[in-house]
């Protein structure tokens, strides 16, 4: 049985990035940066004012209040070849190229109009050289790396790109998941249950992690524990980047997946993993032509599935958009009660953990009730890392993977 670390490296090994394509800044959001966008100008391309006021010499202003001529009005969007020379000034607005000759903007409300004569304004404080001024290059020079290959385009990001000439991104295309839920016993959510029967929680659950990591998602529904049912689906899943089916991949005689996706051309690459909760996790690949799919067999119970997708899946997905890998775990929650795990397999615990001013960060583990306990997560933001065998002591440091 393969540790986490492992399991993640094998996943990491069998993941290629998907082609590359360019869209417009905001169509991009959610993807990842397939090259390092370099900046194609100074930004400000110009040095520019930053209040509404008077563009000044500050030398003129060195023995305090003066009184100007003013020489030229600049509005954002226009620029003068009018030279501010000592004596002078020029009116301008927040957002204006600066005239030449003037170094610093004195704002408007340290300014007065002459009454008899609207080309002459005093300045009644004086004001250092540079002051209320964003030079030419100040936030970016030409030729900078602004953000590198892999970054993650949030809003930030789409603004920072729609600032470039070419106001584009490119990006590896978005990943596509299909979900197929296996088992006799389920029904579709919002479905009255008969005497052993559940609902699919899972179908829904793993779509909406699928589509808040980025992806589209094809849902092939529920799928009763048969062959013939199962290889129709599969057959269809498999037209998808990766494929997921919850249920039937550990030990029981109706487990009919890793069977099934074997007949299907689907490479095994690893069956269960050292890990509670999750350990019947299956993961292969069928690669046909220039088609690569992931496949994901996860444990039917809703909290194996979703730790599951959080750690293996996730890590499948930000490969294929070509995102960089994140650390799995923070470090340094202290916890704020004894624990034991007397299993032999390393727990990833339903937690929450808090970070209170002057008390740093601490970790509660919750009264988790295991697998099938969806409800206590509700309150988890995080799952606490215990190693097997150990007993943990309130007050002690550990790491934690946030979800
Ligand atoms: N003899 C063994 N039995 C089991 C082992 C084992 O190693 N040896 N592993 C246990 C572990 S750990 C887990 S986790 C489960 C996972 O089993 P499967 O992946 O085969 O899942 P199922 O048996 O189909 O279902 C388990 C559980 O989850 C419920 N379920 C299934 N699908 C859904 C869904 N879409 N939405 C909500 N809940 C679902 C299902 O009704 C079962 O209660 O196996 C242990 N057994
Ligand atoms: O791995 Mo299972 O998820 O412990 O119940």
């Amino acid at each position: 049985m393969h540790s986490v670390e492992e399991a993640l490296e094998l996943v990491s090994k069998h993941t290629i990035p998907l082609p590359t394509h360019e869209c417009d800044a905001v169509d991009a959001l959610g993807s990842a940066l397939a090259e390092d966008l370099i900046s194609d100008s100074d930004s400000p391309m110009f040095d520019k004012a930053m209040m509404d006021g008077y563009a000044v010499i500050a030398a003129d202003l060195a023995d305090g209040p003066a009184n100007l001529e003013v020489v030229a009005e600049i509005a954002a969007g226009v620029t003068t070849d009018e030279v501010i020379r000592p004596g002078t000034c020029a009116r301008i607005m927040t957002g204006a190229p600066m005239p030449p000759g003037a170094d610093s903007v004195a704002l408007v409300e340290n300014s007065q109009i002459d009454s008899e004569n609207v080309y002459r304004v005093t300045i009644t404080q004086s004001i250092s050289a540079g002051k209320n001024v964003l030079k030419k290059g100040a936030l970016l020079s030409q030729g900078q790396i602004v953000l590198s290959a892999g970054s993650l385009i949030r809003p930030i990001e789409v603004g920072i790109l729609s600032d470039m000439a070419k106001g584009k991104a490119t990006v590896h295309q978005s990943p596509s998941i299909s979900i197929i839920s296996t088992g006799d016993e389920l029904v579709e959510a919002g479905q009255e249950t008969g005497p052993g029967q559940i609902r699919n929680s899972n179908g829904p659950m793993l779509e909406a992690m699928a589509r808040e990591a980025g992806a589209t998602v094809t849902q092939l529904g529920i799928v009763r524990d048969q062959r013939a049912d199962l290889a129709d689906a599969i057959s269809k899943g498999l037209e998808s980047d990766i494929m997921i089916l919850s249920g039937g991949v550990s030990s029981g005689v109706l487990d009919l997946v890793p069977s099934e996706l074997s007949a299907h051309g689907v490479e095994q690459i690893f069956h269960k993993v050292c890990i509670k909760p999750g350990k019947p996790l299956w993961f292969g690949k069928r690669v046909e032509g220039d088609k690569t799919t992931l496949v994901f067999g996860l444990p039917g119970n809703p909290v194996s599935s979703l730790v599951c997708f959080h750690l293996f899946v996730r890590r499948a997905l930000n490969r294929l958009m070509g995102r960089a890998d994140t650390p799995l775990y923070v470090p340094g929650f202290q916890l704020t009660r004894d624990f034991v795990n007397e299993g032999d397999r390393p727990v990833y615990f339903p937690a929450m953990a808090c970070r209170k001013e002057g008390a740093g960060a601490t970790i509660s583990p919750l009264n988790w009730k295991g697998s099938a306990d969806l409800a206590t997560l509700a309150m988890a933001n995080s799952l606490a890392s215990f190693a097997p065998n150990t007993q943990y002591e309130a007050g002690q440091f550990i790491s934690a993977v946030m979800v």
